[in-house]
């Protein structure tokens, strides 16, 4: 389970008017139980989807109050709160950090207790998983945006993380390979927490939030939040 208490997360924001940064409010106050199985997040660019995402691995610590998941906190076990949480950035790049897709996933391996063979056909596997088999030994960056992407994904799962935590994880690929994470990710046994303007993938949650300017602003099943969602865009345009 992942709980958020009174959680508020802020920044440092350069002062047009003078010399002293100011803090910023980026997101909060939250607070969540989040227990259902496919979790999706939506709302405008900006609004803070991608902060409360990385509150759920530690990547980003709460100023105040406390994110936990199963228990631990994110700002005490750190560590062993990534190791439970899988965190798909929507930009490949960030995450792909080794020559080759087959060293790349090799390396997110690495903590399993696998013999460098076993390690090798894991990594295989999970290459094969995501239609990347035979781009195995290429160089990472030849890859298309799409298959970085999908070798993003392949990395974090090779590792079974008990959550997983998709940034906007389908933005970069074609119908096919959308339809096929889609599908992959609906049929995972983990927890889901996916950030999404995909409202067909919303639509499929068990367990819709609506976030806006920095709060969760509906929180409930996907026909009334993506209707929230909607009208919220509507005024906007207005
Ligand atoms: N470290 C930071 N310092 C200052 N401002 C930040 C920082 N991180 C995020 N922000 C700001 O917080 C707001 C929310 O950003 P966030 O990335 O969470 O939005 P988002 O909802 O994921 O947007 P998008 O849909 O465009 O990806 C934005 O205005 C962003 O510029």
């Amino acid at each position: 389970m992942i709980e958020l208490d009174d959680v508020l997360v802020t920044a440092f924001s350069p002062d047009p008017a003078g010399d002293a940064d100011r803090v910023v409010r980026l997101l909060g106050p939250v607070r969540l139980r989040l227990t259902e199985r496919r979790i999706a997040v939506i709302g405008a660019n900006g609004s803070g989807k991608s902060t409360l995402a990385r509150l759920l691995n530690g990547l980003v610590l709460p100023a105040s109050g406390s994110v936990r998941v199963d228990g631990l906190d994110t700002a005490v076990d750190g560590r062993a709160v990534r190791r439970r949480v899988g965190f798909v950035f929507t930009n490949p790049d960030a995450q792909i950090v080794m020559p080759t897709p087959l060293e790349d996933v090799a390396l997110s391996l690495r903590r399993l207790p696998l013999t460098a063979d076993e390690r090798d056909a894991a990594a295989r596997a999970a290459l094969a998983r995501f239609g990347l088999a035979d781009r195995a030994e290429v160089p990472a960056h030849v890859l298309s945006g799409g298959q970085r992407q999908l070798l993003a994904l392949a990395s974090v799962l090779a590792v079974e993380p008990a959550i997983l935590v998709c940034d906007e994880p389908t933005t970069l690929l074609d119908l096919r390979w959308r339809t096929v994470v889609d599908d992959l990710l609906d049929g995972l046994d983990q927890q889901v927490v996916v950030v999404t303007h995909d409202l067909d993938a919303a639509a499929r949650a068990d367990r819709v939030l609506v976030v806006d300017d920095g709060r969760i602003v509906h929180d409930g099943e996907p026909v009334e939040a993506i209707a929230h969602y909607r009208a919220l865009m509507t005024a906007l345009r207005a």
